[in-house]
């Protein structure tokens, strides 16, 4: 059985579904704190509780026989770990400690980590390899990145057998239109770009038109959702198989699109024209981030398959049947 800790949020609900599809037993775990339990697929069995309490993992553990887990559950909001970096360091270091510590207690030992591109901080790289040196810059990139030190120093140790993917931008929903994006506040730019269209927002904002780039707007790599839950797949049964232990992977497509090509794509698949306004830099944007997924190809065999037609035309499927997320159950067409 796979435990999926955070298995109600965005990227864990889609991981619990192909999980599923693919013949897996799940058990999900999650406090609901920004996950939707009408998110869970009902195939899977949903417990309620803390990361951070003992006693619930203790529970979890003892209760079901568990191989591997899929640790999804983290607070991802730079800006507010800025300003509130103890909410942070609290559920994103101290939290997954606990979690490690009663893990190896029960003797349950591979664990698949959900790290971040924001480990390396500003870089001027082209295509970011995995060698590149770690160097975060906020207070989030930093609660990732003392994981996976972390993570480190426990394999040595205790004999954990982890893999941290790192990921560039998600985006995107499973084709069913059931589960996707739903944030609040929602900040990433699709959703936003989409909620726009769908009349929920006045206009959308773009932050910084001064970048070293073509077209002056941010570079970032968006990867489809359902190719990242899938990477995650990959990488359990090669942790499960003893094929693989102790990497860290980049999860991303290798192309990078600027804001103004993505909201030229969300135009073109929905059919409707953006009102833009041309901001100011959003603080601690690097101009370009895209990942090398060369050695999440070499060393497990993944390679995603959906480009960003597909991810905007899934997404605009999920936010027009669900235009207020899981709140609405009017389901518009
Ligand atoms: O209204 C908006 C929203 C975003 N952007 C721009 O669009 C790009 C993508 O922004 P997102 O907020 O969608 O994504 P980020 O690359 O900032 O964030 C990603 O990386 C972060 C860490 O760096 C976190 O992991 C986050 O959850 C993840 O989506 C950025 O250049 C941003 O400046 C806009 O111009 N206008």
């Amino acid at each position: 059985m796979i435990l999926v800790i955070g298995g109600a949020g965005y990227i864990g609900s889609h991981a619990v579904k192909l999980l599923l599809d693919q013949g897996y037993q799940v058990v999900v775990f999650d406090n609901l704190s920004t996950g939707h339990q009408e998110a869970v697929d009902p195939r899977a069995v949903f417990v309620q509780g803390e990361l951070g309490s003992r006693t619930d993992l203790d529970h979890l553990f003892s209760k079901y026989p568990i191989e591997g887990v899929m640790h999804f559950a983290a607070h991802i909001q730079v800006g507010e770990s800025v300003t509130d970096p103890f909410k942070y360091y609290e559920n994103n270091v101290a939290s997954t400690l606990t979690l490690l510590s009663v893990m190896l207690q029960h003797g349950v030992k591979k664990l698949i980590f959900s790290s971040t591109a924001a480990v390396y901080g500003l870089p001027e790289e082209d295509v970011i390899q995995e060698e590149l040196p770690a160097n975060p810059i906020n207070p989030y990139g930093r609660s990732k990145w003392m994981v996976e030190q972390i993570l480190q120093d426990f394999s040595y140790a205790y004999g954990l057998e982890y893999v941290a993917l790192r990921y560039f931008n998600a985006a995107g929903a499973d084709q069913s239109g059931k589960i996707g994006e739903d944030h609040d506040p929602e900040t990433h730019l699709i959703p936003v770009i989409l909620q726009h269209l769908l009349g929920l927002r006045e206009k959308i904002t773009v932050f910084g038109t001064d970048y070293p780039t073509p077209d002056g707007t941010c570079i970032r790599d968006y990867i489809h959702v359902v190719d990242l839950v899938e990477a995650h797949i990959y990488a359990m049964r090669a942790l499960l198989d003893n094929r693989v232990k102790n990497e860290a992977f980049n999860l991303g497509t290798g192309h990078g699109y600027s804001v103004k090509e993505v909201i030229d794509m969300c135009e073109k698949v929905t059919g409707k024209k953006a009102t833009v306004e041309y901001g100011a830099r959003r603080e601690g944007d690097p101009p370009k981030l895209v990942a090398s997924s060369e050695k999440m190809h070499r060393v497990l065999g993944w390679k995603p398959t959906h480009n960003l037609e597909d991810i905007v035309r899934t997404a605009w499927n999920w936010h027009r049947n669900h235009p207020n997320g899981y709140v609405d159950k009017r389901h518009h067409v």
